[in-house]
């Protein structure tokens, strides 16, 4: 999340249930995929002709066995066409196979590319809501592992597919000339590994799988967890309570494995076993000796079936082979297909235009879940143009929530906010976002140049622009003393401190000049400079509608309106000497405040501001 607006609308608006943050359709993967069919189509073709070429040296290996093994003198001319057609088969083999596997590549590389830009303009038009709520591993995972697990799916699985039935047809049809009964026999074994398919896809085996996937997801967000919070957990010498979430990840996957394969292990032991060219050879060999003890059956008859036999079988191995990787692909496509189908919120049809830059609430209600319980319950609220409104509560009282349906991160479940006497949702968002900035005190600054971040909202602003945008946030004699002033890339070429990347948001809510600001001063990474940005910032946005989550008595003190949330709801709002006078809740809150102040101020030694008189 930016820290100032930097959303932009997606192109495509797909529609979901309320605008609830959670809204989401899986959407079809189909489109993506289309455009590439055409190559698809010739990589399924060129392995099944590779594949059935791949037999010739077998019939040339099965017609020498006759010319040489028949009575009488070799026929060479019989043993060399042999020969000429075994070789050429291979060479068609080889051609077609490489042929295949190299554009099955290719193809892979463009579908996963394809994706993977799908999947980030997904995530990029995400409702900020519906991306706070995942963890980042899992994203990293759809992303990464998932759209790679696609590849056998594009590279290898619709040509094995294919091969693994054309391959033994042509090899069935040929053998059936011969003995047809000896045949069947050749069949038992592929028809004992096929017998084992369902076995791998009960729901049972499925619930494993599943259960599988889902424990590796929690190793890899532990561990991400793990690693991100090490130094502090160091610090702090949890580190024992910090490995638990890990060790338990681990435990669970461990116990999970074990289950799973416990499910799979007998089932795939018998498989292999049916397809092994001993046991293959030996069914073959006890059939054929019974017919040909029988007399119904040459001897040299029985070459055929012992080299096709095994060409029967492999296909049948290769998908068993497979089966896992598309399987996991397939769970894979589902999980892509689930982030694809996160819509932007709902973009309205006919966009309206904003009258001014009150912004209104109505009687606005909220909830994170469906069935979760109202975290704002019924807040009216009215911030005219030119004043400046403080939310003030108690921590969790659902300030953050409230300031957060200004810039549209949710829609309120129930209610309306608007701008300008227009509700959000038939605002085009460009629009909404050319009039509502945000700094919030979840700053991300983005790896790219200090100038950059800066104009992130305006990006044709002028150098002047920028400069004087981060002389106001008092940041431009730091960026100065960077080794390349504005162009100095942040997060390589320096680091900021937490202030700092507070003061350069608050440098692009300034650069982006919107009518209307929302902020949450900062409280963890207050510093005298960022204290006094803020203070700026406010006292040079008096002519804009500005809602501060406020912590500091002075901006209290300096509000036009206080807004007094509990619970989810506004138990006061008033000017903040009419609150005050009032002794109500909030007197009570400003009490409580104040005298925070003064112990921190005794503890430095400072005197104590934050008396109302103005
Ligand atoms: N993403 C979320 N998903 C579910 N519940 C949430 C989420 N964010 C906040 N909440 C819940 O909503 C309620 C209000 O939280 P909110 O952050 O708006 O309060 P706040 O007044 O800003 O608190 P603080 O001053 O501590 O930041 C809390 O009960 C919180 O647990």
């Amino acid at each position: 999340m930016s820290a100032t607006h930097s959303v932009e609308a997606g192109e495509q608006s797909t529609p979901s249930s309320g605008g609830t943050p959670t809204a989401r359709q899986p959407v079809s993967t189909g489109p993506l995929l289309r455009p590439h069919a055409p190559s698809f189509a010739v990589v399924v073709v060129f392995q099944v002709i590779g594949a059935v070429a791949g037999l010739a040296p077998l019939f040339a290996v099965i017609e020498l066995g006759r010319a040489l093994l028949s009575p009488g003198p070799v026929d060479s001319n019989r043993v060399w066409t042999a020969v000429i057609l075994g070789a050429t088969g291979l060479f068609v083999r080889l051609v077609f196979t490489g042929a295949s596997s190299g554009l099955g590549h290719v193809l892979d590389g463009k579908v996963q590319l394809s994706l993977r830009r799908e999947l980030a303009r997904s995530l990029g038009q995400a409702p900020i809501g519906w991306l706070s709520r995942r963890r980042s591993g899992e994203l990293a995972k759809v992303v990464g592992d998932d759209v790679a697990a696609v590849h056998p799916f594009i590279a290898h699985a619709p040509g094995e597919l294919v091969s693994a039935f054309v391959v033994p047809l042509v090899s069935l049809v040929y053998l059936l000339t011969i003995d047809w009964r000896l045949t069947l026999i050749t069949l038992i074994p592929v028809v004992l590994a096929i017998a084992h398919v369902p076995l791998l896809m009960t729901p049972a085996r499925n619930r494993a799988q599943e259960d599988f996937d889902a424990a590796m997801g929690r190793i890899a967000t532990s561990v991400v967890e793990f690693v991100q919070g090490i130094a502090v957990v160091k610090a702090f010498g949890g580190s024992e309570r910090a490995h638990r979430t890990f060790l338990t990840a681990a435990d669970d996957f461990v116990d999970i494995f074990t289950r799973w394969v416990r499910g799979v292990s007998a089932v795939a032991a018998g498989m292999q076993l049916a397809l092994s060219p001993p046991f293959v050879l030996l069914v073959v060999l006890i059939g054929g000796t019974v017919r040909i003890t029988s007399g119904d059956m040459p001897p040299v008859d029985l070459l055929p079936f012992l080299l096709l036999g095994l060409g029967l079988t492999a296909p049948v191995a290769a998908l068993g082979h497979g089966f896992d990787d598309m399987q996991a692909a397939g769970r894979a496509v589902g999980r892509i297909r689930e982030v694809l189908g996160v819509g932007a919120l709902p973009q309205p049809a006919r966009p309206a235009v904003p009258q001014d830059n009150r912004v209104e609430l109505r009687d606005v209600r909220f909830s994170y879940d469906d069935d979760g319980p109202e975290v704002l319950r019924g807040v009216d609220l009215l911030l005219e143009p030119g004043t400046l409104t403080a939310v003030v509560g108690p921590s969790g009282s659902g300030k953050s929530t409230l300031v957060q349906l200004l810039p549209r991160f949710f829609d309120p479940t129930a209610g309306s906010v608007r701008l300008g006497g227009v509700d959000l949702r038939d605002i085009d968002s460009r629009e909404l976002y050319r009039r509502v900035s945000f700094v919030l005190q979840d700053v991300r600054l983005l790896r790219a140049s200090v100038a950059d971040n800066i104009a992130l909202a305006v990006p044709h602003a002028t150098g002047d622009e920028v400069t004087s945008a981060a002389r106001l946030a008092h940041i431009h004699d730091r960026v100065m003393a960077l080794p390349r002033g504005y162009d100095t890339v942040i997060g390589e070429e320096v680091k900021l401190s937490g202030g700092e990347a507070q003061r350069i948001a608050i440098a692009r809510a300034l650069a982006a000049d919107t009518p209307v600001l929302v902020l949450d001063e900062a409280t963890a990474f207050a510093d005298p400079q960022t204290d006094q940005a803020v203070r700026q910032t406010l006292s040079t946005l008096r002519d804009r509608t500005v809602l501060v989550i406020a912590h500091r008595l002075e901006t209290i003190a300096d509000a036009d309106l206080v807004v007094m949330l509990e619970d989810g709801m506004v138990v006061e709002q008033g000017r903040p000497t009419d609150l005050l006078a009032q002794d109500g809740k909030f007197a009570a809150f400003w009490r409580t405040q104040q005298s925070a102040v003064a112990d921190d101020s005794e503890a430095r030694g400072g005197v104590l501001q934050g008396d109302l008189s103005r």
